[in-house]
C-alpha cells in the first residue's frame, strides 16, 4: 500500500471514460493526492454532469497524443469489461504510461500481486498471494482472499466475497454480494449475479443467478 501511496503522489493522470465508475476512481485520486489532467471520452459531458470539473480532451482515438508525457498515468475508469478491454488495448497499442490504482482504504497485501490498470476500491481486501491481472476491478468492500487468481479485466463487484484459492477466468463478472466457495473455478466470460452463492466450478460463457444457483 504505502509504496502505490508514495509512487502515485504528485503524479498526473488522464482518465478514459468519465461518469459513474470514474466518480469512485476519482475520489481516489484524490486522496492520493494526484492531479487529474482531463478526460477523454467519446463526447463531452453535460456541464452539470462535469462533477469533478475536469477538461474534456476529446475523443481518444481522434486526437494527437503525442503530448501526453510518458510521466503521465492514463487509466481506463470504465466498469463495463469489455470497453475497459479495449481502453487497455488501446493504452498498450498507444505506448501510454499505465499504473493501478489502490484506494489508500483497500488493504492489500505486500504478498499478493497487482498487475497493471487494476482498480482498488475503498474497503476492498486483497489477501496474501492473490493475483490480480491486468485491468480487473476490485470494487468497494469486496474480499479477494488468499492465494485468489483474477482474471484479466474481470469485475469482483462490491462486496462479494472469494474465498480461498478460487479462480476466477477473464472478463467476468462476481455480481455484488456474492460468494465463491473455497477452491471454487470460474471460466472466462461468466456473469454471476448478485447475491449469488456459487459452490462448484462454472464453464466459460455462462450467466448463473440464485442460492441455489441456477443458470439462465
Ligand atoms: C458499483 C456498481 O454498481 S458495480 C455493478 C455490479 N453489478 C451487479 O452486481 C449486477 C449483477 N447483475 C445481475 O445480478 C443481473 O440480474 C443478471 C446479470 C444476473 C441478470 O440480468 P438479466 O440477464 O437481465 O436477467 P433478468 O433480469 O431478465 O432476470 C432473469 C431471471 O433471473 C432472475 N434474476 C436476475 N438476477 C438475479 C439475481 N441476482 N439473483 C437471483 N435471481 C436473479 C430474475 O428474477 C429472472 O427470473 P425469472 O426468469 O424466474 O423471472
Amino acid at each position: 500500500m504505502l509504496i502505490y501511496l508514495v509512487v502515485l503522489s504528485n503524479k498526473n493522470f488522464y482518465i478514459l471514460g468519465y461518469s459513474g465508475h470514474s466518480y469512485v476512481i476519482l475520489d481516489s485520486l484524490t486522496k492520493l493526492n494526484t492531479t487529474v489532467l482531463g478526460y477523454f471520452d467519446f463526447k463531452k459531458c453535460k456541464d452539470s454532469l462535469n462533477y469533478y470539473n475536469l477538461d474534456y480532451l476529446g475523443n481518444e482515438r481522434l486526437v494527437d497524443l503525442d503530448n501526453i508525457s510518458s510521466s503521465n498515468f492514463v487509466f481506463p475508469s470504465i466498469g463495463d469489461n469489455l470497453i475497459r478491454k479495449n481502453l487497455v488495448q488501446f493504452i498498450e497499442e498507444n505506448k501510454l504510461t499505465q499504473t493501478s490504482i489502490i484506494d489508500p482504504q483497500a488493504i492489500v497485501s505486500n504478498k499478493a500481486i497487482i498487475e497493471s490498470s487494476v482498480y482498488v476500491a475503498p474497503g476492498a481486501i486483497i489477501n496474501s498471494r492473490a493475483l490480480i491481472k491486468k485491468g480487473s476491478i476490485v470494487n468497494s468492500g469486496a474480499t479477494v482472499e488468499h492465494e485468489c487468481q483474477l482474471g484479466e479485466f474481470s469485475h469482483v463487484a462490491p462486496n462479494a466475497v472469494l474465498t480461498g484459492n478460487v479462480i476466477i477466468g477473464k472478463n467476468t463478472l462476481v455480481g455484488a454480494n456474492a460468494v465463491i466457495t473455497p477452491g471454487v473455478t470460474i471460466g472466462n466470460n461468466v456473469i454471476i449475479g448478485a447475491g449469488s452463492v456459487v459452490t462448484k466450478d462454472l464453464p466459460d460463457n455462462s450467466k448463473w443467478v440464485g442460492n441455489p444457483l441456477r443458470m439462465l
